[in-house]
């Protein structure tokens, strides 16, 4: 069986890049990651994103091209990370699922505590930033 695919939206905004910290499972709460989840049976990549985004931020995304490798996780699941935009640029996400959001720059990149899976993807992020 092939490996279920969690997907990860790299939402960008003004040079910088959208992070939502994880408020559980204890071992990651506080950690940060992309918006995202699980791609349900049946649907595309691009939708489970869409879907998610509404989940989780409240907001519509456009959605790009890929970013980066597949990112092998925990036994039969992969993280594949699509750039995105907000669909309306003056929406504004909020946490409905999470600890808390940040727009994050460049600089500010490495600084962050992601979650391990996500520091792979680290240089094809920061290509995306000014
Ligand atoms: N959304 C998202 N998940 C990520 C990233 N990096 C990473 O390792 N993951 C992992 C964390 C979770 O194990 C899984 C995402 O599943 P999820 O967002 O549905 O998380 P969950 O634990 O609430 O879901 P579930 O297993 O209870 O169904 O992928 C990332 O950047 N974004």
């Amino acid at each position: 069986m092939s490996a279920r695919v969690i997907v990860g939206a790299a939402i960008l905004r003004g040079g910088t890049l959208l992070a939502q910290q994880r408020a559980y499972p204890p071992e990651v709460a506080g950690l940060w990651e992309l918006p995202g989840g699980r791609v349900e049976p049946g649907e595309s990549e691009r939708a489970a994103l869409r879907r998610e985004c509404v989940e989780e931020l409240g907001v519509e995304i456009e959605v790009g091209s890929r970013v980066g490798p597949n990112v092998p996780l925990r036994a039969g699941l992969v993280l594949k990370v699509y750039s995105a935009e907000l669909a309306d640029p003056a929406a504004e996400p909020q946490p409905l699922d999470h600890k808390g959001l940040r727009w994050i720059d460049g600089h500010s990149l490495e600084s962050v505590r992601w979650l391990p899976a996500d520091l792979e993807l680290l240089p094809h992020l920061r290509a995306l930033l000014p």
